[in-house]
């Protein structure tokens, strides 16, 4: 029990409020007012940005954000990848985290959105590191197989895009990732839903992916090829090492 310092209980009759006692509000105060405000500003524009968008919950979190940003400086990232830009908030943070040349091929289907967020990221100085293909990322990533000369060539490879390809992605993906890089799968928690009895109330996009993301979280449990950690950042993100 933490203790009351301000005799603030003693004030309310000794009747502590939900919100006052419990753990999760100090860690709530904490990121609000310490670790968000310190938020690169071009990523918080684009924050303000994005949530002026219908689709803005599909942004990647800020905490998020600040791990991709930690996690590419910590293993000297300098070759990335990212399938899903959306209006590019996780990829100014990769943009932002790489060395000035550094490269990050992105892909969405989605022009639009992206060019939306681009004057910020031009703005912020990390728009010569962005390679951008519009379209889907499966026939990229087989001509990239194909051609060979990508194998083993990233350090880093995050993936938030369509849930129901996130196998087919892995199995393109792995070959194309360092030994000893890093592939991010976003969303693994799925918000929560992985966890969820059968017949919990889901909204129905929840419902529809649930077992896809099930299923990668299974397959990336016996994968031998990698070493993996899930963390409950944002909405769960799988980290997965090659290892072989
Ligand atoms: C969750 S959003 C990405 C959010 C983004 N990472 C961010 O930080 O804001 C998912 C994106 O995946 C894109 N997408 C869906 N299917 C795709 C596909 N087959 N290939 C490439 N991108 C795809 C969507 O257009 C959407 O922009």
């Amino acid at each position: 029990m933490a203790s009351d310092p301000e005799g603030q209980q003693e004030q309310n009759g000794g009747h502590k409020s939900l919100l006052e006692s419990d753990a999760l509000y100090r860690v709530y105060i904490f990121t609000y007012l310490i670790v968000y405000p310190r938020e690169p500003e071009p990523m918080k524009s684009l924050h303000e940005l994005t949530a002026k968008h219908p689709w803005n919950v599909m942004a990647t979190s800020t905490d998020e954000g600040q791990f991709l940003s930690m996690l590419l400086k910590l293993i000297k990232a300098k070759n990335a990848m990212e399938i899903g830009v959306y209006t590019g908030y996780s990829l100014l943070a990769t943009a932002l985290a790489l060395p000035q040349d550094g490269k990050i091929l992105a892909m969405d289907i989605n022009r639009e959105n992206y060019e939306q967020g681009l004057p910020i990221i031009q703005n912020a100085g990390v728009s010569h590191k962005i390679d951008f293909r519009e379209g889907p990322a499966l026939p990229v990533l087989d001509r990239m197989i194909e051609d060979g000369k990508y194998h083993g060539t990233f350090h880093f490879i995050f993936v938030d895009a369509d849930k129901d390809n996130y196998l087919d992605y892995h199995k393109r993906i792995i070959e194309l990732v360092k030994v000893g890089g890093v592939i991010g799968y976003d969303n693994t928690l799925w918000n929560g839903s992985v966890v969820a009895p059968p017949d919990a109330p889901l909204r129905k996009y929840v419902r529809f992916y649930r077992d896809f993301v099930l299923e990668l979280n299974w397959d990336l449990a016996v994968d031998p090829r990698i070493e993996i950690c899930q963390l409950p950042v944002g909405d769960g993100i799988t980290l997965c090492r090659r290892i072989s």
